[in-house]
């Protein structure tokens, strides 16, 4: 079975709008309210693909009722722990470029932590648990390595798509797939990452710390998949971008689902590829038949 464990879900609240202007009354032309957080949106994705996952982390109040109500509804199956505050409610706002605001999330007690703990014991060997975004500003730093030493425990392979220290502090227990986009990679060797190959020099690095697979988005420049043996670049499919929210949740969906289909991880990074395009050419997440159409434009070449 997959997991997906979100600790900071949200509700995105898309706001479109001609023009915004900091420091004036704005109007919006178009507002569309979806659940978010970045393992909830690879929770959508493979079941949209047609792979069963189960949705954990913490929600709370009505933003909360909102986000479980919403998965139940699509048939994503969850088994979140109660918290008393808000899911907290993420901006994105959508004019000629995008911005976006990520609020903090609601306060995590003790208790709840244990909780979530005490069902993570439960996933084992043979079991998938993607660990994604961000966490709660009143939880500690050091829970996504406490996270990721059970499942070393249980035998379960973890999954990890997280900036910074979060990131660094799981490498050593061999990940079997990271995916900072180009920014969180450059963020963690204190560089500027503008390019393919400076994504393939860096990428590798990450192998030799102990991820087992490496994928490095570059937005509109592609992306490359690094493993121990080889590397590959692949060029993005032209389009009109509508919302890149949850495009790099895609990938990591579209990677997870081709690759327990068919083991190659070549093909699981194009059909990775063309997931985080058709979901950057939708507003909300991308359709099989999106994935299906942009496939054969995405051009992979070996390093
Ligand atoms: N302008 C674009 N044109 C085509 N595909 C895009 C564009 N922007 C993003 N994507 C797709 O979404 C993926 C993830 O985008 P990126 O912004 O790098 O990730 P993240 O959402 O994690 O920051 C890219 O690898 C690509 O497949
Ligand atoms: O947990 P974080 O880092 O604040 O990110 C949360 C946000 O990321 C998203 O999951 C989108 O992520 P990506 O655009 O990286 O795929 C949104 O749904 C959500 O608002």
């Amino acid at each position: 079975m997959i997991y997906t464990l979100t600790l900071n879900p949200s509700v995105d609240y898309i706001v479109e709008a001609d023009e915004i202007q900091l420091g004036s009354l704005n109007r919006s032309s178009n507002e569309t309210k979806l659940p978010g957080g970045k393992g909830i949106n690879v929770s959508r994705v493979l079941r949209s693909l047609g792979v069963e996952s189960k949705a954990t982390g913490f929600i709370g109040g009505f933003t909360g009722k909102y986000v479980e109500e919403f998965l139940n509804r699509e048939g994503v199956q969850t088994r979140f722990v109660n918290v008393e505050g808000d899911t907290r409610i993420n901006v994105k706002l959508k004019a000629a470029t995008e911005t976006e605001i990520n609020a903090r999330g609601p306060e995590i007690s003790t208790l709840s932590i244990e909780s979530l703990k005490e069902q993570i014991k439960q996933i084992g060997n043979g079991d998938f648990l993607i660990l994604a975004g961000s966490i709660p500003s009143s939880m500690p730093e050091s829970i996504y390595e406490e996270i990721v030493q059970i499942c070393k425990k249980t035998g379960a392979e973890v999954i990890v798509d997280a900036e910074g220290d979060l990131l660094k502090s799981i490498l050593d227990y061999r990940p079997f797939l990271i995916k900072p986009n180009h920014h969180e990679l450059g963020q963690l060797f204190n560089k500027q990452i503008t390019n393919a190959d400076e994504a393939i020099f860096y990428g590798k690095k990450l192998v030799e710390s102990g991820a087992k697979n490496v994928i490095v988005s570059l937005a509109e420049k592609g992306a490359v998949y690094i493993n121990e043996d080889d590397a590959y670049r692949a060029a993005v499919p032209q389009g009109e971008v509508k919302s890149s929210v949850g495009a790099g949740d895609s990938m990591v969906a579209g990677f997870v689902a081709q690759y327990l289909k068919t083991g190659d991880r070549k093909e699981a990074f194009r059909y990775s590829v063309a997931s985080g395009s058709a979901t950057a050419f939708s507003i909300g997440l991308c359709t099989p038949d999106k994935v299906e159409q942009l496939l054969q434009e995405v051009k992979i070449q070996k390093n």
